[in-house]
């Protein structure tokens, strides 16, 4: 089965934490630091909301599609920044498939 997307992606981002800063982009971000990939992470978050809400009114989903993609990327960096690959979040994600945000949330409360 090929690798996905998401496996590639982590060695690549692993390996860009010895390149030098000048020579990729991912480089020059682990390079500046935690700080700096945060700054990113917290500047895609805002332009997925606010592409979600122009797809609202325009009914084009395009533009919501690649502002996320560019979110997950940087967060996949600051994964890598902290030393952490996808894989945890995939298994976290399973972990709670079928357990119910309500009756999670009604646990917690108790
Ligand atoms: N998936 C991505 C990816 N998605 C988005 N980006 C970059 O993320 C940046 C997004 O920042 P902005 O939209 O804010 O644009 P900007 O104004 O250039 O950024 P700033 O100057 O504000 O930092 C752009 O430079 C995009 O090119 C990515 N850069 C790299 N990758 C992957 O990472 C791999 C390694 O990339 P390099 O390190 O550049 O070789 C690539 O082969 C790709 O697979």
């Amino acid at each position: 089965m090929p690798e996905s997307i998401l496996s590639q992606l982590d060695q690549v981002l692993a390996a860009r934490k010895s390149a030098s800063p000048d020579s990729s982009y991912v480089a020059s971000l682990h390079h500046k630091g935690l700080n700096k990939i945060l700054e990113k992470v917290g500047e895609e978050a805002f332009e997925t909301v606010i592409a979600a809400k122009d797809a609202q009114v325009s009914g084009d989903n395009s533009k919501v599609i690649y502002e996320t993609a560019d979110l997950w990327f940087h967060s996949l960096v600051m994964l890598s920044e902290l030393g952490e690959s996808h894989q945890p979040i995939l298994d976290e994600l399973a972990r709670r498939f079928g357990l119910s945000g309500l009756d999670e949330k009604a646990a917690r409360d108790k």
